[in-house]
């Protein structure tokens, strides 16, 4: 028997369609009644350990589920390591596991987009799924992995790009890394290897703000103001600002604030390549770092990690670019 162990942390896969439309939590999860035709090899251990609308979940609650499955890799023999969550920040927490846990248990993150009681729901078929590739000896050392709608893609690269369809979850620049059918997992392509940093801490400020055309610098100033710890700035095309945010930037750089550029294209990479005034190249000259094919809501969890990692300036320049 494989040991499994469920985490449920609340989200649409936990809850149900009202009499008017809305979805609502309940006082219940309805997975935990769930009728599970699961392979029989696997004994599951359940808990919900939150039951929150993924917009409610923080990087606090995200490093709790890290130190649970810490103490089961441990001290309880288990498996694998099924994590069902919200949708909308899904793949914030996939990513802050597979950066901070070093192992090669397989850690599977699911969710769903129709609640339980909806025509098509898609929650007990992708809890499902997720338990068949926590299961499976394939799925080690692959880190976390995001299973939904038949498909698996990594931690790593996935984000959420629609705001209703089944769909929803893809991996821009790479596609899926592997695929779940009627009678088996299929993985197509090994993970290049990637820092891992163990941390005790979350804390710290980091917010992240949009570039646009004809930005101006001052709410640079404002954040200057408030006192934050690192910033992330989702940027032009391969890596550009505006002339006045770019000038903007530099109270922050000169006070020695990380400031990491990636592009608010969803598809390929920052990098410094533009000369002029703004461009990725003199923003580099200024200081500023890259952060290579990150989304912006990964990049600040990648900072905020490397922060409490307590990495020093040369060390945070080369985790934030390598990814
Ligand atoms: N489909 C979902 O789970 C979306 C929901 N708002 C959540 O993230 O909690």
């Amino acid at each position: 028997m494989k040991k499994i162990l469920v985490l449920h942390t609340g989200g649409t896969i936990a809850m149900h369609e009202e009499a008017n439309g809305d979805v609502a939590q309940g006082a219940e999860n309805p997975l935990m009644s769930a009728a599970l035709s699961t392979a029989e090899d696997v004994e599951l251990i359940v808990e919900d350990i939150f039951n929150l609308p993924s917009p409610h979940v923080t990087p606090e609650h995200m490093l709790q589920l890290k130190d649970r499955i810490q103490m089961a890799i441990r001290n309880e023999g288990i498996f694998g390591v099924v994590i069902t969550h919200g949708t909308d920040t899904l793949e914030e927490t996939a990513y802050f596991l597979d950066s901070t846990i070093a192992s090669a248990t397989p850690i599977v993150v699911t969710g769903a987009m129709r609640s339980s009681n909806e025509l098509g729901s898609d929650g007990l078929y992708n809890y499902l799924s997720a338990i068949r590739v926590a299961g499976d000896e394939q799925s080690r050392g692959k880190g976390v992995l995001v299973v939904m709608n038949d498909e698996i893609h990594p931690a790593r690269y996935v984000t959420k790009t629609h705001t209703t369809n089944v769909a929803t979850f893809q991996s821009p620049s790479n596609g899926p890394i592997g695929l779940i059918t009627k009678k088996q997992i299929v993985f197509y392509h090994q993970l290049t290897p990637y820092a891992i940093y163990d941390i005790d801490s979350v804390q710290g400020s980091v917010p992240i703000v949009k570039a646009y055309a004809g930005m101006s610098g001052d709410i640079f100033g404002l954040l200057f103001g408030h006192g934050i710890d690192g910033l992330i700035i989702e940027a032009l095309g391969a890596g550009n600002l505006p002339p006045k945010a770019a000038a903007g930037i530099q109270t922050l750089l000169d006070a020695k604030i990380p400031v990491v550029l990636v592009s608010r294209s969803f598809n390929g990479v920052a990098e410094p390549v533009y000369s002029y005034e703004g461009g990725g190249a003199q923003l580099e000259e200024k200081g500023v770092m890259f952060g290579n094919s990150m989304n912006s809501q990964k990049a600040r969890l990648k900072l905020l990690i490397g922060l409490n990692a307590h990495l020093d300036a040369q060390q945070l320049r080369s985790y934030m670019h390598d990814n």
